[in-house]
C-alpha cells in the first residue's frame, strides 16, 4: 500500500513538473515566433518573471544582463517588456519621446493619478499640462512663490525635536507631504490635512481625495477671500493656454503631491543617513549653513541669495540621489513596431529604461560606492549626458528645482538646529525601498571579458560585480579604444582605467589553471593545463605538443632568478607590482597605453648608474626611477 502511495505521489509530481515545463516552453515558443526580438526569457504565462523582478530587483537585472546583454526581453508587471540597461539607448529613448514612444506606466498608477495626469498624456496635451505645471513649480516661480512658504512650513515642522527619539523616515515622509499640501491649499484648516493624509497613504483613496478637492474648489469659487496658493493660481490662471478643467486641476494637484512625495522624503532621509555616516561631509555642510545663519537675525527666513549660496548642499543632494537611487528608471511604451539597437520591439510593448546602473558607473563617478558630495562641485556633472537622476528629454522632472529647494531648506533647519545620533542599528532608519549599497559586500569584482561580446559570462549568484566586454571598451574609450588590444590579456588595462581601489588583478584564460593567491604573494603565475606556455617560435615548431601531466603544486621562484612570464593566467597585487603589469598593444610588453605618452620619452632619457652591471641591478634601478617619476600616472 505504502509503495503504491509513493508511486502515486511520484507520478503526480512528475505530471506536475511536466505541466510546468510545458507551460514555460509554450511561453518561450509563443514569443520565439516573433522575429528580431531581443534575447531574454518570458517566464511563466501571465505572471512572467514578475516575482523574481520584485523579489530581487537590481540583482535580477544584473543577472539577466550578464546572460543576455544590456537589452533583453522579459514579462513583468503584466506586460511583455524590454529592459534597457544600455546608457546610449536609454538616452536615445528619453530624448525621442513622441517618435513611437510614449509613457508606459501601469494602469494602477494612472488610476490613482487620473486620466488627465501628465504621465497619461502625450504630444500637445502633454505640452499643455506640463506648461501649466511649470507655471506652478518650475524654476521661474519657485523663487518668489515657493521659497518663502517652504521656509515657513519646514521651519514649523522641524520644531521641538530636541531630546526626542524620532523616526527620521516617518518624519521626512510626513514633512514632504505636509509642505506640498500647504503650498497647494495654504489656508485650509489643519484638520483637513489630518483627513487627507491617511487617504493619500492608502493610495486607493482617490475617490475620497477627489471629493475633498472638489469641495474646496467649490468653496473657493464662492468665497470673496483672496487666496495665495497653488490651487488659487490653478483656478485663476492668467495665461489662457493653461486654463484647465476641474478634472485636469484635480489630476494636476494629485500628481504634484504624488510625484514629490516619496522622492523628496526618501532623499531627505537618506541625506541624514549619509551625513551621519560621513562626519567630514556633515562638518562642511554645517559650515555652509552656519555661515548663512551668522548673517541673519534669529528666526529670519532663508532668502533666494542664501539658497543660491548653498553649493555644497546641492552637491550633497545630488550625491544622495545618486547613491541611494530613489528612482530606478522610467517606463515607456511603443506605439508602433520599432527597431532599437537592431532589435524589433513590437507595438504596445513596454520599455523599462533602467537607469539605476549608470549611477554606479565608475567612469562617470570614480569610486561609485563612496559617498563623495565633492564630486558634484564640478557643475558639468549635473548636465552630463548620462546623468538621469531627474530623467531627461521632454519629460525631465519639472519638479527638480522645487525638490532640491525643499530638501535644502530641510537640511538647513535640521543641521543648524540639531545634533543627532543613530539609536540602534537600522531600527530608526528603515530602508524598505532604498538599498544601502555601501559596505554590504566585502569583495567587489570588476570583470573584463575579452572574447566575443555576444557570448555571456555566467556569474554565480551572490557576487557583487561589474562586467565589461569589448562593446563597453569601445563605448568608454571611443576612438581611443584600439589602445586596448583584443583577445589577449591586455584587456586588463581597462581595469586600470576604472577609477576604483583594487587590490588584486587576475587574468584568467579559458580553461587554464587558476592563479592562486592564498599565501602572501605579489605575483602568482597559473600554468596552463592543455598547452605548454612556450614562446612563439617554439610553439611554431611544436604546434601539437600538449601538456598531459597536471601537477597540483605551488612552486616559488627563488629570489634573484630570472624567469619568462606570460601575461595570461597571472594574478598580482596591484599595489606591489601594478605598474609593471600595465599591458600595452602587444601581450607581454611592459608599457601601458596610458603611460605611452610620457613613458617613451622618460625611458629614452633614462641614464642608469655605473654600478648597474647586470640585468637584475638595471631592472631594480629602472623600477626605482619609474616609481618615483611615473608613479603618479598609475
Ligand atoms: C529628489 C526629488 C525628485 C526626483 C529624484 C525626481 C525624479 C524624476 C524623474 C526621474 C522623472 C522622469 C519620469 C519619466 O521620464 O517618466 C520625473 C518626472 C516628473 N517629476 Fe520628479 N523627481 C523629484 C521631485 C519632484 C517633485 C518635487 C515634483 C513636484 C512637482 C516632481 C514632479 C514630477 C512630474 C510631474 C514628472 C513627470 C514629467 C512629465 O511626464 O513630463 N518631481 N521626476
Amino acid at each position: 500500500m505504502a509503495v503504491l502511495l509513493v508511486v502515486m505521489v511520484a507520478c503526480l509530481l512528475a505530471f506536475w513538473l511536466c505541466i510546468c515545463f510545458a507551460m514555460l516552453k509554450w511561453n518561450e515558443i509563443r514569443y520565439s515566433r516573433r522575429k528580431g526580438l531581443p534575447p531574454g526569457t518570458m517566464g511563466w504565462p501571465v505572471l512572467g518573471q514578475t516575482t523574481e523582478f520584485l523579489k530581487h530587483g537590481p540583482s535580477f537585472m544584473k543577472k539577466q544582463r550578464a546572460k543576455y546583454g544590456s537589452v533583453f526581453k522579459t514579462h513583468i508587471l503584466g506586460c511583455p517588456t524590454v529592459i534597457s540597461m544600455d546608457p546610449e539607448l536609454n538616452r536615445y529613448i528619453l530624448m525621442n519621446e513622441g517618435k513611437g514612444l510614449v509613457p508606459g506606466y501601469p494602469q494602477s498608477m494612472l488610476d490613482i493619478l487620473g486620466k488627465c495626469n501628465i504621465a497619461a498624456v502625450h504630444g500637445a496635451a502633454h505640452k499643455r499640462i506640463r506648461g501649466s505645471l511649470l507655471s506652478l513649480v518650475g524654476p521661474l516661480v519657485i523663487k518668489d512663490e515657493c521659497l518663502p512658504k517652504i521656509d515657513k512650513f519646514t521651519r514649523f515642522f522641524l520644531q521641538n525635536w530636541h531630546g526626542k527619539t524620532i523616526d527620521i523616515q516617518e518624519k521626512t515622509n510626513e514633512m514632504a507631504l505636509w509642505v506640498s499640501f500647504k503650498q497647494i491649499v495654504e489656508d485650509e484648516p489643519t484638520a483637513l490635512y489630518e483627513i487627507f493624509k491617511p487617504e493619500f497613504d492608502k493610495l486607493l483613496g482617490r475617490k475620497r481625495i477627489v471629493q475633498m478637492l472638489k469641495q474646496i474648489m467649490e468653496q473657493r469659487r464662492a468665497s470673496p477671500m483672496p487666496y495665495d496658493d497653488m490651487l488659487c493660481r490653478l483656478l485663476r490662471s492668467k495665461d489662457s493656454k493653461y486654463i484647465l478643467s476641474d478634472e485636469e486641476i484635480i489630476d494636476q494637484i494629485i500628481t504634484i503631491l504624488y510625484s514629490g512625495y516619496e522622492t523628496v522624503s526618501t532623499t531627505s532621509m537618506m541625506a541624514v543617513k549619509y551625513l551621519h555616516d560621513h562626519p567630514k561631509a556633515l562638518e562642511e555642510l554645517r559650515e555652509e549653513h552656519f555661515a548663512i545663519r551668522e548673517k541673519k537675525k534669529p528666526g529670519e527666513a532663508i532668502d533666494w541669495n542664501d539658497y543660491k549660496s548653498m553649493s555644497f548642499t546641492r552637491a550633497v543632494i545630488f550625491e544622495t540621489s545618486r547613491l541611494a537611487t530613489v528612482v530606478n528608471g522610467v517606463l515607456r511604451k511603443t506605439t508602433e513596431d520599432m527597431v532599437l539597437n537592431g532589435f524589433t520591439i513590437p507595438k504596445g510593448w513596454r520599455i523599462y529604461v533602467y537607469t539605476r546602473e549608470i549611477n554606479y558607473d565608475p567612469f562617470l563617478y570614480p569610486e561609485p560606492l563612496a559617498f563623495n558630495p565633492w564630486r558634484w562641485l564640478d557643475k558639468n556633472l549635473e548636465s552630463h549626458s548620462y546623468c538621469f537622476i531627474f530623467g531627461g528629454g521632454s519629460r525631465l522632472c519639472p519638479g527638480k528645482e522645487l525638490g532640491i529647494l525643499q530638501i535644502s531648506i530641510f537640511l538647513h533647519y535640521f543641521i543648524t538646529s540639531y545634533r543627532w545620533e543613530e539609536v540602534g542599528r537600522n531600527e530608526i532608519l528603515q530602508f524598505p525601498r532604498v538599498e544601502a549599497p555601501n559596505g554590504l559586500h566585502q569583495y567587489h569584482l570588476i570583470i573584463v571579458q575579452d572574447d566575443d561580446p555576444s557570448r555571456k559570462i555566467e556569474v554565480s549568484d551572490g557576487f557583487d560585480y561589474e562586467l565589461y566586454n569589448r562593446n563597453d571598451i569601445n563605448r568608454i574609450l571611443g576612438p581611443e579604444a584600439a589602445c586596448i588590444s583584443f583577445k589577449d590579456s591586455a584587456c586588463r588595462c581597462l581595469d586600470y582605467l576604472i577609477p576604483r581601489k583594487k587590490k588584486y588583478i587576475f587574468t584568467i584564460v579559458g580553461e587554464g589553471g587558476q592563479p592562486d593567491l592564498c599565501v602572501p604573494t605579489s605575483v602568482s603565475h597559473g600554468l596552463w593545463l592543455n598547452i605548454h606556455d612556450y614562446d612563439a617560435p617554439t610553439q611554431l615548431v611544436k604546434p601539437l605538443e600538449r601538456n598531459t601531466r597536471y601537477v597540483d603544486a605551488i612552486m616559488t621562484v627563488p629570489k634573484g632568478t630570472l624567469f619568462p612570464m606570460c601575461g595570461m593566467n597571472l594574478a598580482f597585487v596591484r599595489e606591489l607590482i601594478g605598474p609593471a603589469m600595465n599591458f600595452g598593444q602587444y601581450d607581454n610588453m611592459w608599457a601601458g597605453w596610458c603611460m605611452k605618452e610620457k613613458a617613451i620619452p622618460f625611458f629614452q632619457s633614462m641614464v642608469l648608474p655605473k654600478v648597474c652591471n647586470n640585468v637584475e641591478k638595471c631592472y631594480l634601478a629602472a623600477a626605482g626611477e619609474v616609481k618615483s617619476k611615473l608613479g603618479e600616472l598609475v
